[in-house]
């Protein structure tokens, strides 16, 4: 059994992320009841990528979150550190660099490029995952050129009450369950419902992305606060 724990060792969730890999997206489309389409697709917009430009998708697991921009006319870095994720996407897209998107393995606390590379970050369903969140901010201002702009896609908190204990009742009773049949390894699921209610809500994130260094820092939410997206410009 694989699963990563809320203190987020790095070697417990890319061996979570490994594990899950050859059914990720199915998965995802099940719990979500084809909704994470729709976000990826408000995410895409929020980036705004336009042609020529060079894109950096942090924790891109197997690219789904990646192939988007590419129809922009962008060119994208699909980053990520679970070699069972890239290599699913790899084998998907035929090849490590195919059609504008570029599979690159690396950790979002040491990322592998130099200062100001990336007109643009984005990362998707990803920041909830990493143990130190104010260090892959910090990272991703680093690679970011002045005037870049970031966008965090992730899960989030629904700010009326009652409907966001009804979530949560779905959180952690049916979706691991649901999950677990679909993909065979239920506490992986276990550990996105935990992930999910202990992160931070919409404006205790703002706030990190500030502390980062992050300017005009604003968010929108998304199926009610689901998800939200959260920008930000260098
Ligand atoms: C839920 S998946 C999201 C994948 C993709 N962005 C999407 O939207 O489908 C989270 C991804 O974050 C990656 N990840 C977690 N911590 C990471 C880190 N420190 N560095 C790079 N990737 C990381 C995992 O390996 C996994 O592929």
């Amino acid at each position: 059994m694989t699963r990563a724990k809320l203190d987020k060792k790095p070697q417990d969730v890319a061996a979570m992320f490994d594990g899950i890999a050859d059914r990720y997206d199915l998965v995802n489309d099940v719990i979500s009841l084809g909704q994470d389409r729709a976000w990826r697709k408000a995410a895409v917009r929020a980036v705004d990528a336009h042609s020529g430009e060079l894109v950096l998708d942090l924790a891109a697991g197997t690219g789904t979150s990646s192939e988007a921009y590419v129809g922009k006319g962008a060119r994208v870095i699909a980053c990520d550190f679970s070699l069972g994720m890239l290599r699913t996407g790899v084998e998907r897209r035929g090849g490590a660099s195919t059609g504008g998107v570029t599979f690159v393995a690396g950790d979002a606390l040491h990322l592998p490029f130099a200062d100001e590379t990336f007109d643009a970050v984005t990362i998707s369903f990803g920041l909830r995952n990493v143990s130190d969140v104010d260090q892959a901010l910090s990272e991703l201002l680093r690679v970011t050129k002045a005037g870049g702009r970031l966008v965090i896609c992730e899960f989030s908190h629904i700010p009326v009450g009652f409907v966001d204990k009804l979530y949560s009742t779905y959180l952690m009773g049916a979706l691991p369950k649901i999950a677990g049949a679909v993909s065979g390894r239920s506490e992986s699921y276990d550990y996105l419902s935990e992930s999910i209610m202990a992160w931070p809500d919409q404006p205790e994130l703002a706030r990190r992305l500030q502390g980062a260094g992050w300017s005009r820092v604003a968010w929108r939410n998304l199926s009610m606060g689901i998800v939200a997206l959260h920008r930000g410009y260098k």
